[in-house]
C-alpha cells in the first residue's frame, strides 16, 4: 500500500462520517445559496509574472507539524496583502491537520480566489468545496480511475470550480489533457512515495501545450527555485512549507517570491 493509498482510506472514513452528519442534500442547498466561484483560471493566465498560490499548511504527512497556525484567516490575509494570486487551504485533517473550518476562516478573511486542498473522491467533497466557498478545486489524477477523474471534472465545472489537475508524469499528463485540463499542477512530490524531484517541471512542462495554465507545486525553497522555474515556463507556483516557515514571516518570503518570478 502506497503512502497515497493509505491517506485515501482516511480521507473516506472521515467523510463518511461528515456524510452521516450532513447529508448530500443540505450541501447542495447551500450550494444554491453560496456566491458563485470566481474565475480563478483567467486571474492566472492574465498575468504575466509568475504567479503564488500561498498554502495554509499545518503539517504534512513527511515532516509532521511544520508550523503553528493559530489564526488561518490572519496567514491568508497577510498571504492577500503580499500579492499571492489565490490560497490554498489544506482541509484534510490526519496528516495534514487541516478542516473545513479552515476554509471557512479564510474564505471569510479574504477576496482573493481560495482552493480546497484534499484528496477529492467523490462528488460529496466537491459540494462540500463549493458550500465552503472555495473557487478552486485540487483533483490528484494519481488518485482517481479514468472515470472518476471525467465525472469529478465534469461536475467541478458544472459547479464554476476551477479544476486544478495534478499531475506527477507524463502518462498523467495525458490523461489531463484527455479531460480537458485548463490548469495543470504538475507536483515535484511523488505522493506514493513522498520524494521530491525538482528537475519535474522543467522535464515535464514541455508536455503541457501552450493556453494551459503550467503550476509548479511542492518543494519550492526560495526565490532560486521561483526564478528557475519562471525561466521553464511556469504561469504560477503553490508554495506551503517555504511561507509558513521560513524566516522573516509569510509576508516576506512571499514578497521575495514574487520578486524572483518577475517577467
Ligand atoms: O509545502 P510545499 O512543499 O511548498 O508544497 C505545497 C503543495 O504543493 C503541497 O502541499 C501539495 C501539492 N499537492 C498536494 C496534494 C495533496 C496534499 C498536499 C499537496
Amino acid at each position: 500500500m502506497t503512502v497515497l493509498d493509505e491517506i485515501i482510506g482516511g480521507v473516506r472514513d472521515d467523510l463518511a462520517e461528515r456524510q452521516r452528519r450532513l447529508p448530500e442534500s443540505a450541501l447542495r442547498d447551500r450550494v444554491a445559496e453560496a456566491r458563485p466561484a470566481l474565475d480563478a483560471a483567467a486571474v492566472l493566465r492574465a498575468a504575466a509574472d509568475v504567479q503564488v498560490i500561498a498554502e495554509v499548511k499545518r503539517a504534512s504527512p513527511s515532516k509532521g507539524p511544520l508550523a503553528a497556525i493559530p489564526d488561518p484567516a490572519e496567514l491568508a490575509a497577510v498571504y492577500e496583502r503580499s500579492g499571492a494570486a489565490a490560497v490554498s487551504v489544506l482541509t484534510e485533517q490526519r496528516r495534514f491537520h487541516g478542516s473545513l473550518a479552515d476554509l471557512d476562516a479564510v474564505r471569510a478573511a479574504i477576496r482573493i480566489p481560495v482552493l480546497r486542498k484534499d484528496f477529492v473522491v467523490t462528488p460529496y467533497q466537491l459540494w462540500e468545496a463549493r458550500a465552503h466557498g472555495a473557487d478552486l478545486v485540487l483533483l490528484i489524477v494519481a488518485a482517481l480511475g479514468h472515470r472518476q477523474l471525467a465525472e469529478l471534472t465534469e461536475l467541478a465545472r458544472e459547479l464554476g470550480l476551477t479544476v486544478l489537475t495534478e499531475v506527477h508524469d507524463e502518462d498523467e499528463i495525458e490523461r489531463a489533457l484527455a479531460v480537458d485540463a485548463s490548469v495543470i499542477g504538475l507536483n515535484a512530490r511523488d505522493l506514493k512515495t513522498l520524494e521530491v524531484d525538482r528537475t519535474a517541471f522543467a522535464r515535464l512542462a514541455p508536455r503541457i501545450p501552450p493556453g494551459v495554465v503550467r503550476i509548479a507545486e511542492s518543494g519550492i525553497r526560495g526565490p532560486q527555485d521561483v526564478a528557475a522555474l519562471a525561466a521553464h515556463g511556469a504561469d504560477a507556483v503553490l508554495v506551503g512549507e517555504a511561507l509558513v516557515t521560513g524566516e522573516g514571516g509569510p509576508g516576506t518570503v512571499l514578497t521575495a517570491l514574487r520578486n524572483a518570478g518577475r517577467r
